[in-house]
């Protein structure tokens, strides 16, 4: 029975009340994403849920409404427990997290609000974000060149795991310098994926310790590894300003070194996983197609100058995103495409959005992307396929390009208060990384079959979508170098 006579649509469950928990917990996101595309012509519907509303918006306008009521429409009240149970902080910390949690201007600002804040300045554009980007791609390009050098003869890989590798090392060591924890302790690389893998379990909070034993122990050896490094006082000589600020914000707010190395590790999953797995997805797509790799290999010289002298190339970071928009369209598509995730609001009073539909305080607002990026109506027909050209100005189907898409109906860095502070750095890095991958590797089928192209597998959406999806079924690739000489990012 609907609260209010305003209040959005209801989509009745099979098992009142407990049937979309059932559901999520069964089949992850695309249990809500299947029921909003059941539902295309309601624009935002209610979930019953026991003693709650969870309220599903499937349309950008009204996503553009949920995003501006930031005061009434939050996401950080959900934030120390959620953070409690993924990253196993202790009570007192959860205490610090909630302290002024929401601040209006003036106010005193907690701990959440300091770190929000030190984040979108740090990673806005400017110089501290040019630096961190060089940093990051310098080092990727280190592990790319140094990768080529050992590899004599052709090699069968796993490509995500492959990329993840570059991606997982090459984080922990441009964030937290030469002696991060996943140096000292390698074996910590499988861990921190242990970790990400079981975050849905996590996440449930029953027993974790017995019904999430893998992810469990591998969140607990990373965040004694991250203590360990913090104690040692490894972060003051060989992290990076960013990660110095994010110790420092958290010290002065009464976070001792046990509740600090928790809190980074919530960074260093933020830097890592929609990373590696975006740059997964563009690798293959690209190489799984003879004609878009041509094209990306053909605007790549446009941002690449050979030194004849050293026989060094260098990359123009500062090129790359204008001089390729190929490559920056796949980038942009692979996350159209990848991402399912949801934005998640707490209702803190009753209101009126958009003055239309009433929503009932202390119930949850979700912004469902998969149902925005899969929408017919948005992205044009074939919405459902990878088409880079809808970025692209002179694609076929470019309603993206041409501008008639609804600013918020790009969700893959979320939106409004919320939105990734990261995703300039991330495009930075992910661009050039990408770039260096197709400069230097040729990458074939390895089916042995037959097989002339490499295939790409669906997207493993049974799961709870914290970062861009994986694929249901391993890629397995040659890997051959094709141009081992260094490349240098300026
Ligand atoms: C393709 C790569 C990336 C994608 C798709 C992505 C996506 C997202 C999304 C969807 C959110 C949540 C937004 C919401 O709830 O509305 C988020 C939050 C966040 N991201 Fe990213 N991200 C990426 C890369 C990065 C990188 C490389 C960093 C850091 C170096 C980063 C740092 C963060 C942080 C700190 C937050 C939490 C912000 C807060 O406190 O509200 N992200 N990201």
């Amino acid at each position: 029975v609907k609260n209010h006579p305003n209040e959005p649509p209801i989509v009745p469950s099979w098992i009142p009340f407990i049937g979309p928990l059932f559901g999520m917990v069964r089949e992850g996101g695309r249990h809500v994403k299947s029921i909003g595309l059941r539902n295309r012509d309601k624009p935002i519907f209610t979930l019953p849920v026991p003693r709650s509303r969870i309220y599903v918006v499937t349309d950008p306008a009204l996503a553009a409404a949920v995003q501006r009521a930031s005061k009434v429409l939050s996401f950080t009240p959900l934030v120390p427990d959620l953070t409690r149970r993924v990253i196993g902080l202790s009570a007192d910390t959860v205490e610090v997290l909630r302290q002024n949690i929401d601040p209006e201007p003036g106010e005193p600002r907690g701990f959440l609000a300091d770190m929000h804040d030190m984040l979108y300045a740090y990673l806005g554009p400017g110089e501290p974000l040019n630096a961190l980007s060089l940093g990051a791609a310098r080092e990727l390009g280190r592990q790319i060149t140094a990768h080529a050098a050992q590899l004599k003869a052709p090699e069968t890989v796993n490509l995500l795991a492959w990329v993840q590798h570059f991606v997982t090392i090459g984080t922990a060591q441009y964030l937290y310098g030469p002696e991060n924890p996943l140096a000292r302790h390698p074996a910590l690389e499988q861990g921190f994926w242990d970790f990400d893998h079981g975050l849905g379990r996590l996440l449930l909070g029953i027993a974790p310790a017995l019904t999430a034993r893998a992810p469990y122990r591998a969140r607990e050896a990373l965040a004694v590894a991250f203590e360990e490094y913090l104690s040692a006082g490894h972060h003051e000589t060989g992290a990076s300003t960013i990660v110095q600020r994010r110790v420092e914000i958290a010290h002065q707010h009464g976070l001792s070194n046990v509740a600090t190395a928790r809190s980074e590790l919530s960074f260093l999953f933020a830097g890592i996983v929609n990373t590696a797995t975006t740059t997964f997805w563009a690798v293959l797509q690209v190489f799984a197609r003879p004609e878009l790799l041509a094209a990306v290999r053909a605007e790549l010289p446009a941002a690449v100058v050979e030194d004849p002298a050293t026989g060094e190339r260098r990359l123009s970071m500062d090129l790359l995103k204008g001089a390729c928009p190929t490559l920056h369209a796949v980038f942009r598509e692979c996350l159209r495409v990848g991402s399912d995730n949801y934005s998640t609001r707490l209702v803190k009073s009753d209101m009126m959005l958009a003055g239309q539909w009433h929503l009932k305080a202390g119930s949850v607002v979700q912004i469902a992307g998969g149902v925005i990026h899969a929408d017919e109506g948005i992205w044009g027909a074939h919405a459902d396929v990878f088409d880079p050209t809808r970025f692209l100005k002179d694609g076929e189907s470019n309603k993206a390009s041409e501008g008639k898409v609804h600013p918020a109906a790009f969700r893959a860095f979320g939106g409004g208060k919320t939105l990734c502070p990261g995703r300039h750095f991330a495009t930075h890095e992910i661009l050039a990384f990408v770039a260096m991958i197709v400069l230097t590797f040729d990458l074939e089928t390895a089916d042995g079959a037959g097989a002339t192209r490499i295939s790409v597998p669906l997207k493993e959406d049974r799961v709870l979508p914290v970062h861009v999806l994986e694929p249901r079924t391993d890629v397995y690739v040659r890997v051959k170098v094709r141009d081992g000489r260094r490349i240098v990012v300026v």
